[in-house]
């Protein structure tokens, strides 16, 4: 699995900021290191941290950033840029070729995103080529970058972790 981050973009804080904590924390749980955030909010920022701080691992979340910037600063790295549009590639004809790149980034948008994301994206990738959602496309995204493989990741330094059971909420607390 490459090392990957997401960026968010057109968050608007006065309507998304579920939809967005939960771009975050689909991120989180299946393998990216982290979420830029190219809005102020420091809401969805501690919803974020809080549940980092729980559930353990090093998710990292910035908000304020510059989304022009990010990917410049991305590419310069070495990374490559995957942008999630349903008018994209189909993933099942990309994929592979992405998952041979150390460092990925991925971009979702909110409502409207603008049209120099699709120049600058190395890859325009589209999930089904029906429209949803941010976090879905986001969530299949992963997994099949991944290949399933961070179903099962394990983190090691949590606070607090569940036993998982066919009946009631077990969990264990360090
Ligand atoms: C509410 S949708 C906006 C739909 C937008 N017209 C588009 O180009 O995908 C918000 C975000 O969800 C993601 N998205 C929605 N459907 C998608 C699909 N089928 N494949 C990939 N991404 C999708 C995109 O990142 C998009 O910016």
């Amino acid at each position: 699995m490459p090392e990957v981050a997401v960026l968010r973009i057109g968050h608007r804080p006065e309507r998304d900021q579920r939809v967005t904590t939960h771009v975050g924390l689909a991120a989180r749980a299946l393998g990216a290191r982290g979420m830029y955030l190219a809005a102020r909010d420091p809401g969805v920022v501690k919803s974020i941290q809080d549940v980092t701080d729980r559930w353990g691992g090093e998710f990292f979340i910035e908000d304020e950033v510059k989304w022009r910037r990010c990917i410049e600063d991305w590419k310069a790295d070495g990374g490559v840029v995957v942008h999630l549009t349903m008018y994209g590639l189909r993933m099942t004809d990309v994929i592979g070729e992405v998952r041979e790149h150390a460092k990925v980034l991925i971009v979702v948008g909110a409502e409207k995103v603008p049209g120099e994301i699709y120049a600058l994206a190395d890859y325009n990738v589209s999930v089904t080529t029906q429209p949803h959602s941010e976090i879905s496309s986001l969530a299949l995204f992963l997994d099949h970058l991944s290949e399933g493989q961070e179903l099962d990741r394990e983190y090691p330094d949590a606070a607090i972790r569940i036993k998982p059971s066919q009946i009631g909420k077990k969990t264990i607390e360090r």
